[in-house]
């Protein structure tokens, strides 16, 4: 592992490197404050002519809504460049597990994840319908489960409540109603700290049942496969760059591609160098994206 400091170290990254995969939050941006330097690193990246990927775990959004927050934060991105969980998610029900198309995803999660099963045309229940997003109490005697859910989607889901999870819960104990989780990240790198991710959405469902999810987020094999579905690259001549080691290194480690870890988000740098540093490794690290500036001559 090199912790990058010169401007060479940066310059060579540019040599070495024609496929540039990024995580978002926690790299490019926390919440909706972008992190300094990132115009300048992804124009350095384009004027290059590198090829650029958005790779992110966060399912509150689709593709298209993520293309606006591009636009919105002055970043030059186009939809196909950007591969969330969600739209992972709703191919690996609509390619790998081939749900018939009578069959209805209950989502715990938000507009980003409907969005994402709609293009894919699967239909859902849950997620934003005002039914279920209530602190009413909930009466199990009251409830007609839908007979044509096949599986429960969890995402990050900011209004999660005691009646998403009883109704998924109730789902999940029926025969063949499978589990999937966008992704299990332990928390979410908001502008003003940290936050429960979407695996502390998952979780108590997980801990009720006595069963784990199927995550299909980062670093899974379904999220890469997502991606080379759309874009042939060479992994040898690729980067991911990312803030946390168990998602962004793992999955770009477990794809054979160069790593470099940024301190902008998730890891501290005690996670990386020490004797408290973790198994997992990443190519390079440095403190920000924003240092790729040094490469500009
Ligand atoms: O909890 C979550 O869903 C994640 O923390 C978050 O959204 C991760 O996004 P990423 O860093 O992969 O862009
Ligand atoms: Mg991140």
């Amino acid at each position: 592992m090199a912790r990058l400091s010169s401007a060479q170290d940066y310059k060579s990254l540019l040599d070495k490197y024609d496929t540039w995969l990024f995580d978002c939050d926690g790299v490019l941006w926390q919440g909706d404050r972008l992190v300094d330097g990132v115009p300048e690193a992804l124009n350095l990246l384009r004027t290059h002519k590198k090829r650029i990927l958005f790779v992110t775990n966060n399912a509150t959004k689709s593709r298209k809504s993520y293309k606006k927050k591009f636009d919105q934060l002055g970043l030059e991105a186009q939809v196909d460049e950007v591969f969330g969980s969600a739209y992972a998610s709703a191919v690996y029900l609509s390619t790998v597990m081939k749900m018939p198309k009578h069959k209805k995803v209950y989502v715990v999660g938000m507009k980003g994840l409907e969005e994402e099963l709609e293009e894919e045309g699967i239909q859902h229940l849950g997620g934003t319908d005002p039914a279920d997003n209530t602190l009413a109490e909930f009466h199990l005697k009251d409830f007609q489960p839908d007979p044509d859910v096949g599986a429960v989607l969890c995402g990050l889901d900011t209004s999660v409540n005691y009646t998403k999870l009883s109704k998924a819960f109730t789902y999940l104990r029926r025969p063949g109603v499978v589990f999937l989780a966008t992704n299990i990240d332990s928390t979410y790198p908001s502008a003003d700290g940290l936050l429960p991710g979407a695996g502390a959405i998952s979780a108590p469902l997980a801990c009720a049942l006595g069963r784990e999810p199927l995550s299909i987020g980062k670093p899974a094999e379904t999220m890469m496969d997502c991606i080379k579905a759309k874009h042939q690259f060479d992994p040898t001549r690729a980067i991911m760059v990312g803030d946390r080691l168990n998602t962004d290194i793992e999955f770009g480690n477990r794809g054979g591609l160069s790593t470099l870890l940024v301190l902008t988000g998730i890891t501290h740098e005690s996670e990386v160098v020490g004797p408290h540093a973790s198994t997992t490794v990443p190519t390079y690290f440095t403190n920000s994206i924003g240092d790729l500036r040094a490469a500009i001559s």
